[in-house]
């Protein structure tokens, strides 16, 4: 499913009306009926309700869903929060034809005969303004917006909660809390960003029909990664294959101190179907690594004050290498990555620490002719650009397309939403995952899984796609079945994986 900005979804109409011949009033008279259609499915024809309409085409919807609702035995009071003459084009045709339906409206006159008038309603339907906001909110909508979000009942918010931008890096205001909102043919990317995703409330989307024609021609397509998805690219196992076909790893990484984080990376590997995989560490963490990770093959590597302190004797020649978890952040740490950049003939995958040493090796990512994959949590990519987290945070998508194209890497830029940006500057968002999984170690978990997806036969798009949709829905069925957000572990999650599989090779 694509999800577009404000311009992108601009342009769609614009494509439709202009190039296609499909008139504005009918996408508007379309879109309308279809949120209409989706509130008859969870709304009773026994509520009260009232639309709240504004001057733009967002109130052009409200007329149409007002209109349909009416039609259909709802019932609806209506409040225009405009002045007639501020109405214009497509959504002052359809105040038109809803008059001409025999129906009424009142005005907005001021915040108490509002309250007066929805007292007795149970739910409040918010089409007061869509992807034309900008700056900020002025009067009268300041005054509705607060008002909205004291209202009691249920609050459904037209394509998107008013107020809201649709857009990232754009400062919010003051916007409607929707309980849910019916999203208009594609959701907009304030969705998905940490900041403004929970003004949405719950949301679906409604299709009217536009076509994909221009998201589809653009540079800078941004989809949300499905199970479908999962279930079209995830690779049947041929009943012939052998260990060398499920792709040789290796991994490297861990320190005296820290033996966990690669034991989990491996296991998690392993789990998520590596056919061969080798450890590379330093001594004592093999000692204690050897007992739980038994599938695996190990390399000692030299060590000085309990980290590694040297890779030059690692064998290069894997099909993919994750280099960075546990290994520590020291003076060293800088040279290894740039060896390893160098020398990788397969993918590489750098992650924790590693993503800390590479901030002196930028350029060498350029150099590289296999795929790299960055992936950092906001912090490590904060570091990396350097900017502040927030300002990471505010404007994720732009950040990582930005650095994927210049530095010609993946990155999978972690969190609630993790967003995969690929050297092209695609962008694909998963949203599977719960805050059981804000804890240490998921991630190592998670570089394991995404090591395993590179090997198997899939695109490293999908590769990574794959991997952090399964690693997320591996929490969401443990949290559902057997644990909390409270109680999960990381290595809950490697063993979860034997559920996930087995749902989706049902
Ligand atoms: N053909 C189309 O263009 C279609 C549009 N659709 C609907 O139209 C919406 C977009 O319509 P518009 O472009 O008219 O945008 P809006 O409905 O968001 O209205 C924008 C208007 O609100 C006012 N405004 C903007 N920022 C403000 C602020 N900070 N304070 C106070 N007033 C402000 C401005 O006068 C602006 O013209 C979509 O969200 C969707 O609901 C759908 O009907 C599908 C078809
Ligand atoms: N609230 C959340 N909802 C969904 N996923 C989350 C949430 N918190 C963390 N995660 C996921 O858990 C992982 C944490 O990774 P990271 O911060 O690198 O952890 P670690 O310190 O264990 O390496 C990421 O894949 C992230 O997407
Ligand atoms: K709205």
């Amino acid at each position: 499913m694509y999800f577009v900005t404000a311009q992108e979804m601009y342009d769609t109409d614009q494509f439709a009306i202009e190039r296609i011949g499909v008139e504005g009033k009918l996408l508007m008279e379309n879109a309308g009926r279809a949120v209409a259609d989706q509130i008859e499915l969870f709304v009773s024809d026994q509520k009260r309700l009232a639309v709240l309409i504004g001057k733009g085409n967002n109130g052009g919807d409200g007329f149409v869903i007002a209109r349909t609702l009416l039609q259909r035995g709802y019932d609806v009071e209506v409040i225009v929060c405009a002045s007639p003459s501020e109405i214009k084009g497509d959504a002052a045709y359809h105040r038109d034809v809803f008059r001409n339906s025999g129906f009424t409206f009142t005005r907005y006159e001021d915040v108490e005969n509002l309250g007066h008038s929805l007292k007795e309603k149970d739910v409040l339907i918010d089409a007061l303004l869509g992807i034309g906001v900008k700056g900020a909110i002025r009067s009268p909508y300041n005054q509705l917006i607060s008002f909205v979000n004291q209202f009691e009942g249920e609050v459904i918010s037209v394509d998107l909660p008013s107020g809201l931008p649709a857009d990232e890096g754009v400062k919010v205001d003051q916007a409607v809390q929707a309980d849910r909102t019916v999203v208009i043919q594609y959701p907009k990317v304030s969705a998905f960003l940490e900041h403004t995703a929970a003004y949405y409330g719950r949301w679906e989307v409604v299709d009217i029909g536009l076509p994909s024609t221009v998201i589809q021609s653009q540079q800078s397509q941004k989809r949300v990664w499905a199970e479908q998805d999962v279930s079209n690219t995830l690779p049947i196992r041929d009943a012939f294959s052998h260990k060398g076909k499920h792709g040789k790893g290796l991994v490297i990484g861990g320190a005296v101190a820290m033996p966990g984080s690669i034991a989990m990376t491996s296991r998690a590997a392993l789990r998520a179907g590596a056919g061969l995989l080798t450890v590379a560490t330093v001594q004592e963490t093999i000692t204690a690594l050897a007992s739980t990770v038994v599938e695996a093959t190990y390399t000692t590597l030299p060590s000085e004050g309990g980290y590694i302190s040297d890779i030059g004797s690692v064998d290069f020649s894997y099909d993919a290498i994750a280099i960075g978890m546990g290994m520590g952040r020291h003076s060293e740490a800088e040279r290894m990555i740039q060896v390893a950049l160098e020398k990788t003939q397969g993918a590489l995958l750098i992650d924790a620490d590693g993503l800390y040493a590479l901030k002196g090796n930028l350029s060498s990512l350029k150099a590289r002719q296999n795929p790299t994959i960055l992936t950092p949590h906001p912090g490590e990519m904060a570091t990396l650009l350097d900017v502040s987290i927030p300002e990471l945070l505010h404007q994720p998508f732009a950040y990582s397309k930005a650095f994927a194209e210049e530095f010609q890497v993946y990155v999978v830029l972690k969190g609630a939403f993790t967003i995969i940006t690929t050297p092209q500057g695609h962008q694909w968002v998963t949203v599977t995952g719960n805050p059981g999984m804000a804890k240490g170690g998921s991630g190592d978990v998670l570089a394991g899984i995404l090591l395993a997806m590179v090997m198997q036969s899939q695109t490293v798009e999908e590769a990574l796609c794959n991997g952090t949709w399964i690693h997320g829905y591996t929490a969401d069925l443990l949290v559902q079945h057997q644990h909390s957000t409270y109680d999960l572990l990381a290595s809950d999650l490697i063993e979860g994986l034997a559920q996930t599989y087995r749902a989706l090779l049902r």
